[in-house]
């Protein structure tokens, strides 16, 4: 199935007036953020998600030097940057006009002014498009909220339990909320967010959980608080495991590798289903959170684990990863055999580590090679499996 095209829409044109400058030059979104700036911060958020095709920034005018002078790496995916209009809403307009060209299945609207977009919130708003033509994180009203006509005077309690405060990304199908802009501009009515418009087109629109660090930078004190942000995101380290498997082939008709059942003239002899890959990665995942190796957890001499499959013994690695409040970054497999062919199976393997594990199969890489016909491998006497995995975990000194 072809994966879908997502564009991302970066509003930034605003003069944000309510942050004030502070004593600072330079408005909200292009002061630095711990030696960074806001927009760089934003932008990239979206570079360094896989799933994103293309990032379109739209910026004031007045600000055209200032985005020349970001911090911002080159990538093919970042678009030259769009002058905005005189409201949010319209430069979320101007940048839907320059992307229709490009035809995106998706769309994501963002605000320049929130930097911390996790990837987590990219995949449950691209997630809830599946089912939805809208989505957006938003978060619980915890306070009690009091109407007022004047600011003063209060006429009204909300029943809170039906409130929800909205955030960015905001998703859709990009013709759906392209029209819906298009007749919101033609009939001249304002609205403050893009899920409000698609609610306005009639389009279905779903919440996910919003999260607590993606703040809009808004007033003045926001940027104290996005720099605890930062240093409290600056408590969390990489670790890198490492795993290395063997098998033996044995008579039989297919070996499983990677989750994924291959028909072969033999079999992979071992006490479990003898998958290499996932031996090989189960081991590197418990490497790097220091758990040990898969003989730890699952002794050989266990006879409850004769011909298990081997996605049961990834899936316990995994629930270790999130126990210790980890979180996978990516996941690389070398398999090295001289039959049976893996290519055409590694995007199928890819979806099994994926699924078993609960992250995206954009985290995992399968890669084979034969071994020239040297050795045990190259007399066709087994397989070889190493891994590698890379996992954010809470700094632990
Ligand atoms: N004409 C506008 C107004 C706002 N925005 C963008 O929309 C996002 C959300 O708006 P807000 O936080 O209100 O920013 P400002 O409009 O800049 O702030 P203020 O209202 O305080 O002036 C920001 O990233 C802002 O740059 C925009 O692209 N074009
Ligand atoms: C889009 C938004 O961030 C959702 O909460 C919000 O509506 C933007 O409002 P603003 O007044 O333009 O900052």
């Amino acid at each position: 199935m072809k994966s879908k095209s997502v564009a991302v829409i970066v509003v930034a044109a605003g003069k944000g007036e309510r942050a004030g400058r502070g004593g600072h030059t330079d408005p909200k979104q292009y002061r630095s953020l711990a030696g960074r700036t806001v927009l760089a911060r934003t932008i990239d958020a979206f570079l360094s998600h896989p799933a994103v095709t293309l990032v379109l920034p739209v910026i004031h005018g007045d600000h055209v030097g200032r985005y020349a002078a970001l911090d911002l790496a080159k990538n093919v995916r970042l678009m030259a940057p769009v002058l905005g209009g005189a409201t949010r809403q319209a430069s979320v307009l101007e940048g839907l006009k320059t992307l229709a060209p490009h035809r995106p299945d998706l769309v994501l609207i963002q605000d320049a002014a929130r930097p911390f977009a996790s990837a987590q919130l990219i995949e449950d708003v691209l997630g809830a498009l599946d089912e939805y033509d809208g989505a957006l994180p938003a978060l619980p009203v915890t306070d009690t909220i009091k109407r007022s006509l004047n600011g003063r005077d209060v006429v009204a309690t909300e029943d809170r339990r039906q409130l929800a405060a909205a955030q960015t990304p905001q998703g859709f199908r990009f013709e759906q909320i392209f029209s819906a802009h298009m007749r919101a501009s033609a009939v001249r009515r304002e609205f403050t967010d893009d899920a409000e418009i698609a609610e306005w087109a009639g389009l279905r629109v779903a919440m996910v959980s919003g999260d607590t660090n993606n703040i809009k930078i808004t007033h003045p004190e926001d940027f104290a608080v996005a720099e605890r942000i930062i240093g409290g995101s600056e408590a969390v380290e990489t670790r890198i495991g490492t795993g290395y498997d063997v098998h033996p082939f044995a008579p039989g008709d297919a070996v499983w590798l990677g989750g994924v059942r291959i028909p072969h003239s033999a079999k992979l002899k071992g006490h479990s289903d003898a998958d290499v890959a996932l031996h090989a990665l189960t081991d590197a995942i418990l490497g790097a959170i220091g758990e040990g190796d898969i003989g730890t957890h699952f002794p050989p001499s266990d006879l409850q684990w004769e011909g298990a499959a081997s996605t049961i013994f990834l899936k316990h690695a995994g629930k270790l990863v999130s126990a210790a409040g980890g979180r996978i970054v990516n996941l690389d497999v070398t398999i090295v055999a001289e039959t049976p062919r893996i290519a055409s199976h590694a995007p199928a393997m890819c979806a099994v580590i994926g699924e078993t594990l609960g992250i995206s199969p954009n985290r995992v890489a399968v890669k084979a090679t034969t071994n020239e016909k040297l050795g045990f491998i190259g007399r066709e006497e087994g397989i070889v499996a190493m891994a590698s995995a890379s996992i954010e975990m809470p700094r632990a000194d």
